[in-house]
């Protein structure tokens, strides 16, 4: 992964090359917490030693024999993103599908178009308790049971070591994958939670985690020998100088999932005590037809974070005598996009809009391994920078033991927080 921060100097926000020279000296100090709390397995720093720590062959035994149509990931937030996006970016072989919404209409419309008799369902929940996930796998256990399908030839179980599913797995004797200790949904992407569904689908989880390892060799006491440590330290001081967004727009459409991925990670982890980056996501070059608009010339309040691979295949353009067309025609669309990106990345640069670039050398494993990676330890040095705890989400806690009092699951005094609602309405 390379990281280019020069275009986050000497915009409208007034980060300068002297700021960052002084905060390496945190960043120095930030790596030794971050070292010391990898090398005692710590509660989240143990998501950064992953690429070791992850085991492929137990996700490799879980997905033997199974050679199915579609996979079926039921989880939500942390424990269906990670999957999403590597499958995204690189699953050609299944049709993967990801049950991370309670909407009735939705779930029943997935239900019912796959075969079910073909069909692989990963349910993925750390906890064993998110009801959005418990009551989809539900629902789809019926739905197999109703067209005579044994479902306990066709799910396996992710999970942490004890709760609902681990006791469902054993009664049921399904194949079951553990959650490691100490790694956090957001992070757990290079784990169980993100590779089985990547192995189903034909990834070589290898290449993935050699890609992990090559970013995490790459982490350094210096911002400035450290592509992921020069991410998260730029990114946390134009937080500090009024960047209150983070527009992540990749320009490849396999990387889609990928900026919904990195909202989680970025808005769960750092979202906390007043303070945080909000994370927009957008995509390029579609987005240049929409929201850049905004990104160049409204408020002077956002960081664009560009992200690309060097390489990929690419289409040519047919030639052309459309009049003021013929410039396209001999071209290609990856030329096409291309310039996009240079003319967009340009464009806010000139507006003084701070802008990094992130690249891949091609979507492939490695890449995706160095990316989602990258991001992580970007996120924790952040976390340290900004003096956050990162690997809690006390707040999304708050809405879940809500809704759970609210369905009768239990006594719950942030339920009472619902019925008390103002309203003001307008009919
Ligand atoms: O894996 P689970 O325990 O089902 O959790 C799934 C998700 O639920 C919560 O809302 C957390 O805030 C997320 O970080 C987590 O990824």
């Amino acid at each position: 992964m390379n990281v280019d921060i020069g275009n986050a100097l000497g915009g409208d926000l007034g980060l300068e090359r002297g700021d960052l020279d002084t905060l390496d000296e945190r960043v120095a100090d930030a790596h030794e917490r971050i070292e010391r709390g990898r090398a005692r397995s710590e509660h989240g720093y143990a998501a950064l030693n992953l690429p070791d720590t992850c085991d492929p062959d137990a996700i490799r035994r879980a997905a033997d024999g199974f050679d199915p149509e579609h996979l079926l990931t039921v989880g939500i937030g942390g424990s269906a993103l990670g999957a999403a996006t590597l499958t995204g970016a690189l699953g050609a072989g299944v049709d993967c599908r990801y049950l991370d919404n309670v909407d009735p209409v939705w779930v029943r419309a997935i239900v019912d178009e796959v075969d079910l008799s073909s069909t692989v369902v990963n349910v993925v929940s750390r906890s064993g308790t998110t009801a959005e996930t418990l009551s989809n796998f539900l629902v789809v256990r019926e739905a197999m049971e109703a067209a005579g399908v044994d479902w306990t030839e066709r799910t396996v179980v992710t999970t942490g070591t004890e709760g609902n599913l681990r006791s469902m797995a054993a009664r049921h004797d399904l194949p079951a994958l553990d959650v490691p200790d100490g790694v956090p949904g957001r992070f757990s992407a290079l784990s169980t939670v993100g590779l089985f569904a990547a192995e189903v689908a034909g990834v070589d989880l290898d290449a993935v985690l050699a890609g992990a390892a090559d970013e995490a060799d790459r982490l350094a006491g210096s911002l400035f020998e450290s592509p992921a440590y020069a991410y998260g330290a730029t990114t946390y001081a134009l937080a500090e100088r009024g960047a209150a967004t983070n527009a992540v727009m990749p320009y490849a459409e396999s990387l889609e999932r990928f900026a919904e991925w990195f909202a989680q990670l970025w808005a769960e982890s750092l979202g906390k005590d007043g303070r945080g980056q909000t994370p927009a996501r957008a995509l390029g070059a579609t987005d240049q037809h929409s929201q850049l608009q905004l990104y160049r010339a409204g408020p002077a309040d956002k960081l664009v974070t560009l992200v690309r691979p060097r390489e990929s295949n690419d289409v040519g353009i047919p030639e052309t005598d459309l009049e003021g067309l013929s410039y396209l025609g001999g071209s290609s669309l990856g030329e096409l996009l291309d310039a996009e990106f240079r003319a967009t990345e340009a464009s806010l640069a000139a507006a003084g809009r701070e802008n990094v670039r992130i690249e891949i050398d091609r979507v492939d494993e490695r890449g995706l391994g160095e990316l989602l990676y990258g991001m992580e330890a970007a996120c924790v040095l952040y976390g340290e920078l900004a003096e956050v705890s990162t690997f809690t989400q006390p707040a999304v806690e708050w809405g879940k033991n809500a809704a759970r009092g609210l369905l009768g699951g239990g006594e719950f005094s942030e339920a009472d927080a619902v019925t008390e609602k103002r309203r003001l309405e307008v009919e």
